[in-house]
C-alpha cells in the first residue's frame, strides 16, 4: 500500500437487534463501561492507518449523539438505510465524497472482540495486494455442515474450503460504492460487501482472523463477547 492512501472506517450501526430481544438496540448494550458500538469503532480508530470512523445510524437513534468518543479522531454521523447494505452504502458514500477515502474499512457494530492483530493483517494483506479489489477476515468452519429441509438432513455440505465471514471488510472506496449501488440496483442479495464484488465478479481474498470476532446476535453472545472482553483488557491486543 501506498502510506498515505486514507482508510476510513464504516461502521453499520442502524439496526434494530431483533434477534438479541434487548430493551434497546444490541449496539447500544452496555461492555465494561462502554456500548457495543464503542468498543467496535474505538478498536478500529487505534490503528494508526484508520484516520476517522463513519458510522450510520437510524434518523431516530436517541443513543448516538450521548456518546463520549475515546480517540482524537473524527467520527462521523450518517443516515443508515432499510438494509445493511444500504447503511454501508450510505456510510461509504460519505467516505468517499467528503474525506476522501481511499480506501474504506466496513465493520459491524456488533463486533466489538476484533483483535488488533486481526486487523492489521488484513490492511497489510489487502492493501499490497494488487491481483485482487479487496478482502476479509474470515475464519475457516470448524464444525460438519448439514444442508436441511426443515429439520430434515438432505446431506452433509463439505467444509474444505468453507469460510465464516466476518468483518472488517476492506474495499477500495470508489470500487465499492459502485458495485454496491449497481448491485442493489439490479435486486442482488448483498449481505456483506463481499456479496457485491461476488456480484461484480471482482476478484477478493479471505484473511484468516479468530474465532473471537463474533457479532452479537442472541443473547448468549452478549456473554460471551463481555468473556472476550474481560480477557482482553487484561491482555495486550495480540
Ligand atoms: N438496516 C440495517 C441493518 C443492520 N445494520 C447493522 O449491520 C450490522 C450487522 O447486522 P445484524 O447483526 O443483522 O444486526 P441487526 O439487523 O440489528 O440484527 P437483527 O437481524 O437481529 O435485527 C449491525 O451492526 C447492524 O446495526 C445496519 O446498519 N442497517
Ligand atoms: C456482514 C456479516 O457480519 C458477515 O458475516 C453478516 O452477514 C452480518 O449479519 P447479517 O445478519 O447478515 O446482517
Amino acid at each position: 500500500m501506498k502510506e498515505n492512501e486514507p482508510i476510513v472506517a464504516v461502521v453499520p450501526a442502524a439496526g434494530v437487534g431483533a434477534r438479541m430481544q434487548a430493551d434497546r438496540p444490541k449496539q447500544y448494550l452496555q461492555i465494561a463501561g462502554k456500548t457495543v458500538l464503542q468498543h467496535s469503532v474505538e478498536r478500529l480508530l487505534e490503528n494508526d492507518r484508520v484516520q476517522a470512523a463513519v458510522v450510520a445510524v437510524s434518523d431516530d437513534d436517541p443513543y448516538f449523539d450521548d456518546i463520549q468518543w475515546q480517540s482524537d479522531k473524527p467520527v462521523y454521523r450518517v443516515s443508515g438505510g432499510c438494509e445493511r447494505a444500504d447503511s454501508v452504502l450510505s456510510g461509504a458514500t460519505y467516505a468517499l465524497t467528503f474525506l476522501n477515502a481511499h480506501w474504506v474499512l466496513v465493520h459491524d457494530a456488533a463486533r466489538p472482540c476484533l483483535r488488533s492483530a486481526d486487523l492489521n493483517l488484513l490492511i497489510e494483506k489487502i492493501v499490497n495486494n494488487t491481483a485482487h479489489v479487496g478482502g476479509i477476515l474470515a475464519v475457516p468452519v470448524r464444525d460438519t455442515m448439514k444442508r436441511t429441509t426443515g429439520e430434515r438432513v438432505e446431506h452433509t455440505v463439505d467444509r474444505e474450503q468453507l469460510w465464516h465471514a466476518q468483518t472488517p471488510q476492506l474495499f477500495p472506496a470508489t470500487a465499492l460504492t459502485k458495485v454496491l449501488s449497481e448491485g442493489l440496483a439490479d435486486g442482488a442479495i448483498i449481505t456483506d460487501e463481499a456479496s457485491a464484488f461476488e456480484w461484480a465478479n471482482q476478484s477478493h481474498i479471505v484473511v484468516e482472523g479468530h474465532a473471537d470476532n463474533i457479532k452479537i446476535t442472541h443473547p448468549e453472545d452478549l456473554v460471551l463477547a463481555k468473556f472476550y472482553l474481560d480477557q482482553k483488557t487484561q491482555q495486550e491486543f495480540i
